[in-house]
């Protein structure tokens, strides 16, 4: 479980980004972050798993406080912590095994990790993932050689080979075209439940979100003024959360078989 209590991030002397936020996710839960450009949502996420530091505020993953850990404590804590980035994050001149076995670089020792001797438990681990999402022919293929749904896929795998207890996506399929992204969210979806695993997506695409995901929260300007069902996000909660801006009415034409009108028409 994860429960951020008062949350708060303030970089150098501006005003925070996060303004006391509360949040707790349980279970296998698939939330999305939606919310205008500069709400606070990466910034979130990074403090979950400490890439950013926290002003003040609580954020515990199944009991442990993560705010404060230090040096090993810290470590051992961000392996519990899968992050799926925008980009992808690979190592291009890696091949696809190589950059999915870079998930377990928490778990190798300095020798392991420079020689790539990784134990055969890993290998076997990593196949049956790679296997799962349906990357596996291509382990041995130079990760630049595969396309952007199946780069990502590869990005998936190397999250879970950390064996996370939580998965953080950070805008994953924005840089995928719409049918890939379908796939991708899809797949986050039946992996959170087959590995009852949280998953907290920062997204832009609102449609995507009411349809892939089972909770939204919507951040503005670094507070929490949603959160609930898909179905109960409706106009009212979109202009909340964008104030008017064009891109996230546009976004919901986007719902597969869906109209905007139709969208609009679930909140009635
Ligand atoms: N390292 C940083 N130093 C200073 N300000 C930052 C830093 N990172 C983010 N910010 C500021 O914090 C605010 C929130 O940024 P953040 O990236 O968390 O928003 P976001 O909702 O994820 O936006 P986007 O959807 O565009 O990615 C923005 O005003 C941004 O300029």
């Amino acid at each position: 479980m994860l429960e951020i209590s008062k949350l708060v991030k303030r970089y150098g002397r501006d005003a925070p980004v996060l303004e006391g936020l509360d949040l707790t996710v349980e279970g296998s839960s698939v939330v999305s972050i939606v919310g205008a450009s500069g709400a606070g949502k990466s910034t979130m996420l990074r403090c979950i798993n400490r890439l950013v530091e926290p002003t003040s505020g609580s954020i515990r993953l199944n009991g442990t406080e993560l705010v404060n850990l230090r040096g090993r404590e810290l470590r051992r804590a961000r392996r519990k912590i899968g992050m799926v980035f925008q980009g992808f994050n690979l190592i291009d001149r890696l091949t696809v095994m190589e950059n999915v076995l870079a998930g377990r670089l928490g778990y190798v020792n300095l020798f392991q990790a420079i020689t790539r001797r990784y134990p055969q438990s890993d290998i076997e681990r990593a196949f049956q993932l790679m296997e799962r999402v349906g990357i596996a022919h291509y382990a041995n293929k130079r990760a630049d050689e595969l396309s952007g749904g199946e780069r990502q896929r590869v990005g998936v795998v190397r999250a879970l080979m950390q064996e996370p207890e939580i998965l953080l996506a950070d805008e994953p399929t924005a840089s995928l075209d719409p049918r890939t992204s379908e796939q991708i969210m899809k797949l986050l979806q039946s992996l959170a439940s087959e590995l009852s695993l949280p998953v907290l997506i920062n997204i832009h695409n609102v449609a995507q979100a009411k349809a892939y995901t089972e909770r939204i929260v919507g951040l503005r300007h670094g507070r929490m003024i949603f959160d609930g069902l898909p179905a109960d996000f409706d106009k009212e909660a979109l202009d909340a959360i964008y104030g008017g801006i064009e891109t996230a009415g546009d976004e919901l034409t986007e719902e597969p078989g869906r109209s905007t009108q139709g969208v609009a028409h679930d909140s009635t």
